[in-house]
C-alpha cells in the first residue's frame, strides 16, 4: 500500500478532483472531512491529509511515498525529497510587492512567510536584508511601516489592490507538485511509477 500526504486547504479541492479523474476512488465527503487518514482499499493507497508545511516532511522521513504540495512550500522547506511531477493546478506567483514607488534595489526591511525565497532573492540582487518572519497578513507590514516590502503569493491581485500595494517583481512561479520520498522512489519503483502515470495522463 502507498501512503500518499495530501495538502488540507486550497489545494485539496483540486487534488481530489485529479485523483478521481485519475481513477482513484475517493469519498464523497473528502474535501470536508475531519479524519486525517482515508485509505482506498481498491487501489492500494492511503492518504495523509496534512498542513500544506508539513507535506514535505512526512515524505522526506519516509511517513508517506508520495506528496502534493505547492512549489513554493517544497523549495521554503528545502526537503530532500524527489520532484515528479507538475500536476498544472494551484498556479500563483511569488512576488516582491510593496508600494509603487519602493525601490526594489534598495531596500533592507523585508516581511514575509518565506524567509528562504526571499534570502536568496535579494542575495542575487547584492542585497543583505532583514527578514521578518510572520505567519499570514503579510501584506500588513508596509501598510504600518514593519517592512519596506513582502514576499508574499499572488493569485488574483485582490489583495494587494485593496491594501494600495503592486508587485514590484517576480522570484517565484507556483504550482503543485508531485514529490516522492528518495528510498520509496527506488523500492517502490513500480507502484510509484503507475501512480505518476495515472496523474499524468489525466493533466
Ligand atoms: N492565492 C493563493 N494564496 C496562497 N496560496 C495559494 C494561492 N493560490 C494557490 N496557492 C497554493 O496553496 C498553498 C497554500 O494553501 P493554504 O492557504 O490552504 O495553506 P496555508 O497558508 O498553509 O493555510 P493554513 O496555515 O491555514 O493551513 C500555497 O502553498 C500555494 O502553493
Ligand atoms: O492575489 P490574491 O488572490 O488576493 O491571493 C493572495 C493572498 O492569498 C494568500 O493569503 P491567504 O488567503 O492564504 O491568507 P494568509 O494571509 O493568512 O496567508 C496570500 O498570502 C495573499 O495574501
Amino acid at each position: 500500500m502507498l501512503t500518499v500526504a495530501l495538502a488540507k486547504g486550497r489545494n485539496l479541492f483540486d487534488t481530489a478532483n485529479r485523483l478521481r479523474i485519475s481513477g482513484f476512488a475517493l469519498p464523497g465527503d473528502f474535501e470536508e472531512t475531519r479524519r486525517l487518514v482515508i485509505e482506498d482499499e481498491r487501489m492500494e493507497i492511503r492518504y495523509l491529509l496534512a498542513k500544506p508545511v508539513d507535506v514535505p516532511t512526512y515524505v522526506e522521513h519516509g511517513a508517506a511515498d508520495l506528496g502534493i504540495v505547492g512549489k513554493d512550500i517544497l523549495h521554503e522547506k528545502g526537503a530532500d525529497v524527489h520532484e515528479l511531477l507538475d500536476l498544472g493546478f494551484g498556479f500563483c506567483r511569488l512576488v516582491v510587492a510593496g508600494p509603487k514607488e519602493t525601490d526594489v534595489s534598495r531596500v533592507t526591511r523585508v516581511a514575509t512567510k518565506y524567509p528562504r525565497y526571499a534570502t536568496e532573492y535579494f542575495r542575487k540582487l547584492g542585497r543583505q536584508i532583514e527578514v521578518i518572519s510572520l505567519q499570514g497578513s503579510v501584506e500588513l507590514a508596509p501598510l504600518i511601516g514593519l517592512a519596506e516590502c513582502i514576499v508574499d503569493l499572488v493569485e488574483t491581485g485582490r489583495t494587494l489592490q485593496e491594501n494600495g500595494l503592486v508587485a514590484l517583481a517576480e522570484v517565484a512561479q507556483v504550482s503543485a507538485r508531485l514529490v516522492a520520498n528518495r528510498r520509496s522512489y527506488q523500492l517502490r519503483a513500480a507502484e510509484v511509477d503507475d501512480f505518476v502515470m495515472r496523474l499524468r495522463q489525466n493533466r
